[in-house]
């Protein structure tokens, strides 16, 4: 088992190279489950999350292989084998093998998903969706069973604006005889990039990235070609880095209409950004001053940022209330920084934080994915050494981020625990 050391202080510049979306990519996996030949996907992320995904893949009759960040899966031999358990449960996005089986096999046995601990993290609306679709749904010892004779389109209002049931109620769809309409439907960048993955592959859908996805259903979907797009909320993390510690980073491969809530905010607290077409320039003020955020649906300031943006509110002058409308228990980072020295008041489930401080290193333990990017930011501003544990959460999402803030000027690095740091922190 290994930990982060970020000996903090130093400041960033030069060139970060974003890699391809990790939301996107837990998607795509999947969704070559529903072609009848061979899947390529270029610009994958090497995280944990997607190697995991491949080998679900396998587990099923895939045939999977990877030249470099380029996936090659071929689903001809998959057979409908349930996955009630295992490697299901190590991820929240295996619940996406739920849609896809249904949509192929017209048949699914998966285990309830795993994935960052942030509250309750409910899939009613997936269920709604392919209940609605003809599917009968239990949920058995945890494990979800679904199957349908046929799956049939249908009109389904999502009541709550969920990505994650949007994209699951696509992957049935875009299989079942007639037409679908999903109203309400969520409109991040990752929904867009999946609906032209499954476009490729022969489905027919319209609307994806508006609130009204119209699908009407085919009898077979093809082999395809697809690039993933870039990773908005690594390429939104190393921005918020820059703004902290940078004097003048380039992040390259990057949207930046995927991340305007966030370029918005940054430029309010003082923050110089330029905007290319794939990349942007960030050169912070002398002094960052601090602002509010709210997280909420897209194209509002994204969850998944949340917790390295409060990282920074630490250095910005004035008070800065940060609300989580969509995880309102997103808040496991916030005991982190207090111990380096942060000030944060929780209160009413949001989060108060003044600044600005000098941040101190300290032994703190990544609780979720994004705390750890928020941890990692911390350790950069901090006055010594940090020890960030829990990276079993930070490699699900972000790949070689110690390379990459070491190519910045970072000093980071890995080192292995002691046989008693490991025991301290199983016991935390
Ligand atoms: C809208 C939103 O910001 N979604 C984020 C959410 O997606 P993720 O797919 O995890 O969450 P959803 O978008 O599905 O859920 C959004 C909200 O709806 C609720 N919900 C969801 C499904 C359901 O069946 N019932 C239900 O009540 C969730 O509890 C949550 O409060 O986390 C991902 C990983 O951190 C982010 O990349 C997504 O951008
Ligand atoms: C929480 C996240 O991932 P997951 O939903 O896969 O747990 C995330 O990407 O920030």
């Amino acid at each position: 088992m290994q930990k982060i050391l970020v000996e903090g202080g130093r400041p960033l510049n030069g060139k970060v190279r974003i890699s391809g979306a990790k939301n996107s990519a837990v998607a795509l996996l999947p969704a070559a489950i529903l072609a009848e030949s061979k899947v390529i996907i270029e610009g994958l992320p090497r995280i944990s999350d997607v190697d995991v995904l491949g080998d679900l893949l396998e587990e099923i009759g895939g045939d999977v292989s990877w030249k470099g960040e380029t996936i090659h899966i071929d689903p001809s031999n998959m057979i409908n084998m349930p996955l009630p358990s295992g490697k299901v449960k190590k991820l929240r996005a295996s619940y996406y093998f739920m849609g896809a089986m249904l949509g192929r096999f017209k048949e699914a046995v998966i285990g309830l998903p795993g994935g960052c601990h942030l509250g309750p993290r409910p899939i009613d609306q997936h269920i709604k969706g392919f209940e609605a679709l003809g599917a009968k749904v239990t949920n058995e010892q945890g494990a979800i069973y679904l199957r349908a004779d046929e799956l049939r389109g249908a009109r389904i209002y999502l009541d709550v604006v969920s990505v994650g049931a949007t994209i699951n109620i696509m992957l049935a769809a875009v299989r079942a005889k007639g037409k679908t309409i999903i109203e309400n439907a969520a409109k991040e960048p990752e929904i867009i990039d999946v609906a032209t993955l499954l476009t490729s592959m022969g489905a027919k859908i319209k609307g994806a990235g508006t609130d009204v996805i119209r699908i009407e259903g085919c009898e077979n979907l093809t082999g395809c070609m697809h690039t993933i797009i870039p990773d908005r909320i690594e390429a939104g993390t190393y921005t918020i880095m820059a703004a902290a510690q940078g004097e003048k980073v380039l992040i390259d491969n990057v949207i930046p209409q995927h991340l305007e809530s966030l370029l918005a905010k940054l430029r309010e607290m003082g923050v110089s950004i330029d905007e290319g077409d794939e990349q942007l320039l960030i050169q912070p003020g002398k002094e960052l001053k601090s602002v509010d955020i709210k997280t909420l649906v897209h194209p509002g300031f994204p969850t998944d940022l949340q917790q390295p943006f409060t990282s920074l509110l630490t250095k910005a002058k004035g008070t800065g209330v940060v609300t989580d409308t969509i995880y309102q228990a997103r808040l496991k980072h916030i005991d982190e920084l207090r111990r380096m020295n942060a000030l944060i008041k929780v209160e009413g489930g949001s989060a108060i934080v003044s600044g600005p401080v000098q941040l101190e290193g300290a032994k703190v333990k990544a609780s979720d994915l994004r705390a750890g990017a928020a941890l990692i930011a911390a350790g950069l501003m901090a006055e010594g050494v940090t020890e960030i544990t829990g990276l079993e959460h930070i490699d699900r999402g972000y790949e070689q981020i110690t390379e990459k803030l070491s190519n910045l000027g970072a000093k980071i690095w890995r080192e292995e625990m002691t046989a008693e740091e490991v025991e301290q922190f199983q016991n935390s």
